[in-house]
């Protein structure tokens, strides 16, 4: 079954179209990378998935339902934004929210509940820390413990806005791999939102480009082409590719008129 279908979806903010006619289909397992310039309405995006933002025109469906806020059956690593210092919530009380936040208000979490805690922690290397307050922990460490708050209850559909930021080389590919890992091991979609495609490019199945109010969707191969991305800016944008990975230049010049 499909997990996500979007159709005919429409979203502006004032004089200005983010992207219209906007037709995608998400299957199980699938990793899809949203690429665009700053602006381009990448996160926009996500937060329509999530039932947060209302388009304007068109339709979005989850496993063939209209989507809708607080939907479970999604699990969602926001930008990031650094904890405040002082913040005393444990990372091992953040993935258990991501686990039994539905329930809330049970006065304590069953054995089931912290055992599937434990192994969330565990996936992300996070044991060592998972007991300390949020708040005294570095960007990258709190960014891994988000990772296990939303994939903790295995969702259909997994919404990463730019994940990797603030995570070291080690760490990115530590990430990356553990979100290729939930899509293949529980067949959870991805749609991961990033300004850089290379940390993710064996992974990919398929790229949305959002610019200038319009859209192009295909393999990475299909997609990251000089004419393909030129046509999209309608001005001149370059695709590289060395050593296996890709670069586009111009694009973001051209994403700022
Ligand atoms: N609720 C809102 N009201 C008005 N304008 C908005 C609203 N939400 C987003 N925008 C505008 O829509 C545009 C797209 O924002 P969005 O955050 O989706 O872009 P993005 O592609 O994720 O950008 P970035 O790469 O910088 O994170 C921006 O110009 C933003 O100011």
């Amino acid at each position: 079954m499909t997990v996500l279908t979007i159709r005919q979806g429409a979203l502006s903010f004032g004089e200005r179209t983010l992207w219209r006619s906007l037709d995608l289909d998400v299957q199980p397992g699938e990793f899809v990378a949203v690429l665009g310039a700053n602006g381009s309405g990448k996160t926009s995006l996500l937060r329509a998935i999530l039932g947060q933002q209302k388009l304007d025109s068109g339709t979005i469906e989850l496993g063939g339902q209209p989507v809708h806020r607080g939907d479970r059956r999604i699990g969602y690593i926001p930008q990031q934004r650094l904890i405040a210092p002082g913040t005393p919530l444990r990372g091992r009380d953040l993935v258990t929210l991501g686990i039994n936040g539905h329930r809330f208000g049970l006065p304590f979490t069953s054995s089931t509940d912290r055992r599937r805690a434990d192994a969330a922690i565990a996936a992300v290397g996070a044991t060592a820390y998972a007991d300390q307050p949020m708040g005294a922990l570095s960007g990258g460490e709190q960014q891994r413990l988000r990772v296990a708050q939303a994939t903790a209850s295995d969702p259909l559909l997994l919404l990463a806005d730019e994940p990797l930021t603030s995570l070291d080389l080690a760490h990115q590919r530590g990430v990356a791999e553990l979100l290729d890992q939930q899509r293949t091991q529980t067949s959870t979609a991805v749609i991961f939102v990033t300004h850089d495609i290379n940390p993710v490019l064996s992974m990919v199945d398929r790229v949305l480009y959002l610019a200038q109010g319009r859209f192009t969707v295909g393999t990475p191969d299909e997609v990251l082409r000089s004419e393909v991305l030129s046509s999209l800016y309608g001005t001149d944008v370059e695709v590289f590719r060395r050593g296996g990975r890709v670069f586009v230049a111009g694009a973001a010049e051209a994403g700022h008129h």
